[in-house]
């Protein structure tokens, strides 16, 4: 697929230690997940997030991650963390999604019962959003399973920024980003040893794979 980009940016999900962060960091990340969805076994309460936040190099954006979050637990991790970005991967609408003043992405299931999958489809009730995360679970489930969707039915061409998600490893990622060509990538359960528990070889190859893809194609 074509690419209207130079560079894959990449996003770790559902860090829990803070040698982890220092350890994506000094990988070139671009930004580090933080998880406070309830039903997530990566949860961090907002204490420990703002401690990890504190390991984050500069030019390292920190993203809050929620799933039917109440807005007013929205809010308070806003206030003692501090994120970047807000991530929704619930049943969350533009409104809610705005109204903390933090831009946001919204993830998008692309899993389950396929309907019209174009971009207006997939996008368009969120006009807020400063980009979106593709995903594989089905709507209403949630994501983190390390199951990969089939990418074919990514549209091409997208004009918004799009994460591309789910069971994403080192060794499946190089042959996403050549059929997707998506805006960024996003990982959490291929670069772990447990849930939570971030494995440094496994995110030191995922990194050099996303750098391989990015390489222009030898004649
Ligand atoms: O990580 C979680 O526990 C989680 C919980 C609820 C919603 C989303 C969650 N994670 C996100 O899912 C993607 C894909 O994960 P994986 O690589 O397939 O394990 C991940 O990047 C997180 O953004």
């Amino acid at each position: 697929m074509e690419r209207s980009h130079l560079r894959t940016r990449i996003k770790f999900c559902g860090l829990t230690r803070p040698g982890d962060v220092r350890l994506a960091c000094e990988l070139g990340v671009d930004a580090i997940g933080f998880v406070f969805a309830r039903r997530s076994r990566r949860r961090v309460e907002p204490e420990q997030a703002r401690l990890l936040r504190q390991a984050l190099a500069p030019m390292v954006s920190a993203v809050a991650l929620f799933m039917d979050t109440p807005a007013d637990e929205v809010r308070r991790v806003v206030r003692i963390v501090g994120p970047h970005l807000l991530q929704f991967h619930g049943s969350e609408d533009d409104d809610f999604c705005r109204q903390f003043g933090v831009p946001y992405l919204k993830a998008i299931a692309m899993g389950g019962a396929l309907g019209d999958r174009g971009e207006e489809a997939l996008f368009g009730a969120f006009p807020g959003a400063s980009g979106f995360l593709l995903d594989s679970h089905a709507s209403g489930e949630a994501g983190g399973s390390g199951h990969a969707f089939d990418w074919a039915t990514v549209p091409a061409g997208l004009s918004r920024p799009a994460l591309l998600a789910g069971g994403l490893s080192p060794d499946n990622v190089h042959d996403a980003i050549r059929q997707v060509a998506p805006w960024g990538v996003d990982v959490s359960s291929g670069i772990e040893s447990a849930h939570g528990l971030k494995d440094g070889e496994r995110m030191r190859r995922f990194v050099e794979e996303v750098r391989r893809a990015d390489l222009p194609p030898r004649d």
